[in-house]
């Protein structure tokens, strides 16, 4: 998917909502253990249940190789099953990788040809040769993490060089001299706030994908009102948010409640910015 068609799809959805698949199986409820895949069940009930409210799904890795064989099986089954079904959806692996360029190689392997993901979420730590062979495959995006939610981002990515550059500032610079708008994305948390001001000073076109509403606390207006751009340029997770707001037989009407309500703001955000 290009940028344009990301766009386009924002417009007709009125909405820029990513809705986050971490799922666990201390959570689901408990009538779908009996299912034979439960993982799975349960993603799909969620992905019925808010297809038509947002534009892309990011199922984090980590939820599904800590079920080893039987994880990777319903994840390659859930990204299967939105792209047959929803084929307008974004789908990002949030596998935060990234390593010496011919493994970093694999990983690419394994999102854009093993399975068929728009992209994959990307450290860059390890710096260019780490990145670029993500880069290598046309319609396909890098998600490099830029500042991200946690309390640990001021750490490393807030401190400051000698010329006050911020870590995370030198990475949105540097790592546009590997890729263009139309195949970097960064992700910026939302607790991060009037960070969004400054990014979007380096950055102004590029779409950020920006985790941390709902459950972590972050503010979707202030998210907008700091990093939205004439394009959008802002794909907003939510996960815990939306997934895990009941419990009963009725979770999936539960979540599609959820997310009509983000979706709801997010159409009003959009008035602000986007005409037609
Ligand atoms: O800076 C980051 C980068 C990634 N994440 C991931 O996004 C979701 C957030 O889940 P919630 O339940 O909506 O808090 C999760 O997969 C994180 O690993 C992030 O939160 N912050």
């Amino acid at each position: 998917m290009n940028k344009q068609q990301l766009f386009e799809n924002i417009k007709r959805k009125k909405s820029f909502l990513c809705v986050g698949l971490d799922t666990d199986i201390k959570k689901i409820p408990e009538h779908l253990l009996k299912e034979e895949d439960p993982i799975f069940a349960f993603n799909k009930a969620i992905i019925d249940a808010t297809a038509d409210l947002c534009i892309a799904y990011k199922p984090n890795l980590a939820f599904y190789e800590s079920m080893g064989v039987k994880g990777w099986i319903a994840f390659e089954k859930t990204v299967n099953y939105i792209k047959q079904n929803y084929p307008d959806q974004f789908i990002i692996a949030d596998a935060k990788r990234g390593d010496i360029g011919n493994t970093s190689a694999m990983y690419a392997r394994t999102f854009f040809e093993e399975l068929d993901i728009d992209s994959v979420t990307v450290a860059p730590y390890m710096g260019e040769d780490s990145v670029t062979p993500f880069l290598t495959y046309e319609g396909k995006w890098v998600i490099l993490l830029a500042l991200t939610s946690n309390k640990g981002s001021h750490d490393f990515q807030l401190t400051e060089d000698t010329n006050g550059e911020r870590l995370f500032e030198k990475v949105l610079r540097k790592s546009q001299e590997w890729a263009s708008d139309e195949q970097m994305m960064y992700v910026v948390g939302a607790t991060q706030g009037r960070a969004f001001e400054d990014i979007r000073k380096i950055v102004p076109e590029h779409f950020l994908l920006v985790p941390g509403v709902g459950a972590q606390g972050g503010s979707l207006e202030e998210v907008c009102k700091y990093g939205m751009n004439k394009t959008c340029g802002l794909i907003v997770n939510s996960s815990r948010g939306i997934i895990y707001v009941d419990k009963t037989e009725n979770f999936a009407a539960a979540s599609r409640k959820a997310a009509q309500e983000v979706q709801a703001q997010m159409a009003e955000e959009l008035k602000k910015v986007i005409n037609d």
